[in-house]
């Protein structure tokens, strides 16, 4: 792992540049450049199969890029397995929460604590509670975790990104399935992330919650980035009209 030896802006931001992502023959992402600073919210959204998964994968460690370069805060990550890049404080959610069975909510949420940045026994717990108490999962912490109900799979998902004291959390589609009013809880508890100063790329179908929470909007059609800026600016753009809207740009 290098250190950006530059000016020291690198220290501030979270990049990938020319991320290229192939399964086989299939290219999935060709070239992506994206660059966030650490307490910025941008949304990722996209039509299926865009390759918005693979990206958030990518960047997160769980895949290696066939080309390109990932750095986090002024480390070059692009080799680090995500264990490692969860340790310098950035985690992803899964689109399909995956909790550990035959564990509660808590000690799924104490695991995650202890994977993190932490030096002590206390110090895991105390961030296992402070993130039970943030996603309101207190009064089911003692449940196993694989009789949650979705809402609260989801929450937990989001509990034990926040446990590991992350800079920045990656979530993937967390409102997928979730009523309006359940994905309202959920921006109430990304929006208190945000207050703390996390940073946050979310992928998400749902627009309309997503805006509520993201000052930034990429769109992305084929393994590529084709709008990124500001929410409403994007999503009129023309291109993303016909690639992700459905409709005419006549
Ligand atoms: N492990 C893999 N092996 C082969 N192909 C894959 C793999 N993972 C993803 N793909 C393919 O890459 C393409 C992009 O998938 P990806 O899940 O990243 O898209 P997405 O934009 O997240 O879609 P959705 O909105 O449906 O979740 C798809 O064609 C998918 O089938």
């Amino acid at each position: 792992m290098s250190v950006d030896s530059g000016d020291g802006a690198g220290a501030s931001r979270f990049s990938g540049s020319g991320i290229t992502k192939r399964f086989g023959a299939l290219a999935v992402l060709e070239s992506v450049d994206f660059s966030m600073g650490m307490d910025e919210a941008v949304g990722i959204v996209g039509p299926n199969g865009a390759g918005k998964t693979t990206l958030l994968a990518t960047l997160s460690g769980a895949y290696q890029p066939s080309a390109g370069a990932v750095t986090f805060g002024g480390h070059d990550v692009t080799r680090l397995p995500a264990a490692a890049r969860c340790r310098l404080g950035l985690v992803r959610t899964h689109q399909v929460p995956k909790p550990f069975s035959g564990m509660t909510t808590f000690e799924n949420v104490y695991v995650a604590a202890a994977h993190g940045d932490v030096r002590s026994r206390d110090e895991a717990y105390e961030r296992a509670i402070d993130a039970l108490n943030l996603c309101g999962m207190l009064a089911v912490a003692n449940r196993q975790a694989e009789t949650l109900g979705l809402l609260d799979r989801k929450r937990l998902e989001l509990a034990r990104a926040l446990a590991t004291g992350p800079k920045v959390i990656l979530l993937d589609e967390i409102g997928g399935g979730l009523t309006d009013s359940e994905a309202q809880e959920l921006v109430q508890t990304i929006q208190e992330l945000r207050r703390r100063g996390i940073g946050i790329v979310w992928i998400e179908h749902i627009v309309h919650v997503l805006l509520q929470v993201v000052e930034r909007l990429i769109c992305m059609d084929a393994g590529r980035i084709i709008a990124d800026g500001e929410p409403q600016a994007v999503m009129s753009d023309p291109e993303v009209v016909r690639a992700y809207l459905g409709g005419s740009t006549q």
